[in-house]
């Protein structure tokens, strides 16, 4: 039986990088996670322990800094690229490199009506995202959002599954529907208006969460993808995990009272997860693994 070393990468996982940028009195402030992970020939560090190929994660740590001061970090996808880009071309043994920025959004404290020049508050736990894929010339895009949380108060149904011996839920034409959105979505082109298309893939995705009437999480999650395909050229695929955050109505009957949907117990878990990918059909799913791969499925 021979042994083999098999698919491998490594790199700096999570590295916290906060600029801030001086317009005048003003200051604007970036606040990102970077990891970065790189593959290709590493045998000699595996299976001998001879380092002479690897760049050391702290060197990659330190890249991001350095980078970060060199030039206007400017949008994530970019900054991702330059990095993967550096590191691939920087090093004969390196092929490829993968470079997950997420950005956690500030806002500026309003001070009597007016936005602070260097003070901020943070916005919420929504952050967007990136993953960036170099392998050799080329290079992919995948960006998106995590923790958008949202909720609608009605417009929701759920009926007609299976009863079996083990079924309680009840069949209901009016529930609530909350979830928080991780959305991912592929980009066709490495050279985009990254901000413009996020802000906007992310209204559409907000705007079908709430416009849909839905028979079920699982239409929402595939009306919220196709939406997204529909509106947005520049996408080639869109990948959504939606935790179904189960809103319960409380039995007040032993109180005398009845419950017009109107009190609800917020149940944390366990939740429903609906996960699922909509894509163009003429997209070929090869052509596309290495973008993914190592990403979580949804
Ligand atoms: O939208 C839903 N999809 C399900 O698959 C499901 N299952 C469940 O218990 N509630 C719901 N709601």
């Amino acid at each position: 039986m021979a042994i083999t070393l098999g698919p491998n990468q490594y790199g700096k996982a999570e590295v916290r990088l906060v600029t801030v940028e001086r317009e005048g009195p003003v200051r604007h402030l970036r606040d990102l996670t970077v990891s970065t992970s790189l593959r290709g020939r590493l045998e000699r560090t595996h299976l001998t322990g001879d380092n002479t190929d690897v760049v050391a994660t702290d060197t990659q740590k330190n890249t991001v800094y350095a980078f970060a001061k060199e030039k206007r970090v400017g949008e994530i996808e970019d900054f991702a690229l330059r990095l993967g880009r550096h590191f691939v071309g920087s090093f004969e043994q390196i092929t490829g490199a993968r470079v997950l920025i997420s950005e956690h959004g500030w806002d500026r404290i309003d001070v009597g009506g007016t936005p602070h020049d260097h003070a901020f508050s943070r916005a919420g736990g929504e952050q967007r995202t990136t993953a960036v894929t170099i392998q050799d010339d080329r290079a992919w895009v995948v960006s998106g959002l995590t923790d958008l949380v949202v909720l609608k108060s009605t417009g929701s149904e759920f009926h007609g599954f299976p009863r079996d011996r083990y079924t309680t839920l009840a069949e209901t034409d009016d529930r609530i529907l909350a979830t928080a959105v991780t959305a991912r979505w592929r980009y066709r082109s490495t050279d985009l208006d990254w901000s413009g298309s996020f802000t906007e893939i992310r209204r559409i995705l907000l705007e079908t969460f709430a416009t849909k009437h839905s028979l079920s999480l699982q239409q929402t999650l595939y009306a919220m993808g196709e939406a997204v395909l529909e509106e947005r050229d520049e996408v080639a695929e869109v990948r959504l995990s939606l935790p179904n955050k189960h809103h319960f109505l409380v039995d007040l009957s032993p109180f005398g009272l009845t419950n017009d949907n109107e009190v609800f117990y917020a149940a944390d878990r366990p939740y429903g997860l609906i996960e699922g990918t909509v894509l163009r059909d003429d997209e070929d799913p090869k052509d596309a693994e290495l973008a993914w791969y190592t990403l979580p499925a949804f």
